[in-house]
């Protein structure tokens, strides 16, 4: 049979990292080696699918940005609709994957499979990781099976949700992991899949990456204690639509803060309870009254997470109801 069309659409991380030695796992530069140079390394994707490479960006993925997000969106989204394209791998920094995952799986309407992979290890190092994740990642996108399970990961084997996953760990090479399991493993060639998602996505996403040129600014304020009102009132005054609490515990929010939070939100500001904690998720109602604030929950969803939907779902809607509606419904 004729092999499968995948595309790797490159954009920096270590992936594409050197170091100055092989001895060099941690301490190296990153977006460094260009996309043909990366496939070329790993010349046994060549009997996996037809692939081809093209440079998206050449960055360190903590530098992305709302504009970063949406340009690759669009560009995943006019492959998708290419007949001569199976699949779609995207090469990433793990700092902010899980953030592009997830909004890559919110936004594009396809059920072909998209993979975004990264490493935590220069391919100049002993070890290097990026090679396997690379083969992995081209094996998952060219396989049929593969589709309609929405944005998938594939580092260290295993296939994870972009919805889900994150990453728990600097340093080590099993970074990423879902509170709630993989969805399977990949392994010596072969997809072996053990759950499927059940939240909305891609194709049956309320939102479209078509017809999105722009993200509702909302930022993040991390809790602790002796955090001060200021923080808040700060991302408020920079033009927050909304502003995720990273609480402490169940979302919690701190006694003083709680006039502050109820007086931005009476300014327009959504107020968006989720947790430093990471694992777990955010009770409405349970430990502050969120009916009677009209403050919205971010379920399980971590803050970086609940960031990414905020600013795609406030793009479309503003009221709170919504808001909440697709915290639990993506
Ligand atoms: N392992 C990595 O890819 C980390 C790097 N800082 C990045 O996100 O681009």
């Amino acid at each position: 049979a004729d092999k499968a069309n995948v595309v790797i659409l490159a954009t920096g991380g270590t992936i594409a990292g050197a170091g100055a030695s092989t001895a060099n796992s941690a301490s190296y530069q990153a977006a460094k080696v260009p996309v043909d140079k990366l496939i070329l390394s790993v010349p046994e994707l060549a009997s996996v699918a037809q692939v081809r490479g093209e440079q998206v960006f050449q960055i360190a993925s903590e530098s992305f940005t709302n504009s970063h997000l949406l340009q690759l969106g669009k560009r995943i989204s006019a492959l998708a609709k290419q007949q001569d394209v199976d699949g779609i791998v995207v090469t990433h920094g793990t700092d902010t994957l899980e953030e592009t995952a997830y909004f890559l799986n919110l936004t594009v309407h396809t059920d072909k499979p998209i993979v975004v992979v990264g490493s935590m290890r220069p391919g100049t190092a002993m070890s290097a990781d990026g090679a396997l994740n690379l083969y992995n990642a081209v094996v998952v996108a060219a396989s049929p099976d593969a589709r309609g399970k929405g944005v998938l990961v594939t580092m260290n084997d295993q296939i994870d949700s972009g919805r889900d996953v994150g990453k728990g760990i600097n340093i080590k090479t099993n970074a990423f992991a879902s509170q709630w399991g993989s969805l399977g493993m990949v392994v010596e060639g072969r997809n072996y899949w053990f759950r499927a998602p059940v939240k909305r996505h891609t194709m049956n996403s309320e939102f479209d990456i078509d017809k999105l040129d722009q993200l509702a600014p909302v930022e993040i304020v991390y809790g602790y204690g002796n955090v001060p009102a200021s923080l808040y009132e700060a991302a408020a005054a920079a033009g927050a639509r909304a502003i995720i609490h990273a609480g402490t515990g169940n979302g919690s929010v701190a006694d003083r803060i709680v006039p502050t939070l109820q007086s931005l939100r009476g300014k327009g500001v959504q107020i968006i309870r989720s947790a430093r904690v990471p694992a777990g998720f955010v009770l409405r109602n349970a430990e502050q009254p969120d009916d009677k604030h009209d403050w919205v929950v971010a379920h399980d969803l971590n803050p970086q997470k609940a960031r990414i939907l905020a600013a795609v779902a406030l793009s479309q809607f503003s009221d709170s109801q919504n808001l909440q509606r697709v915290f639990w419904e993506y």
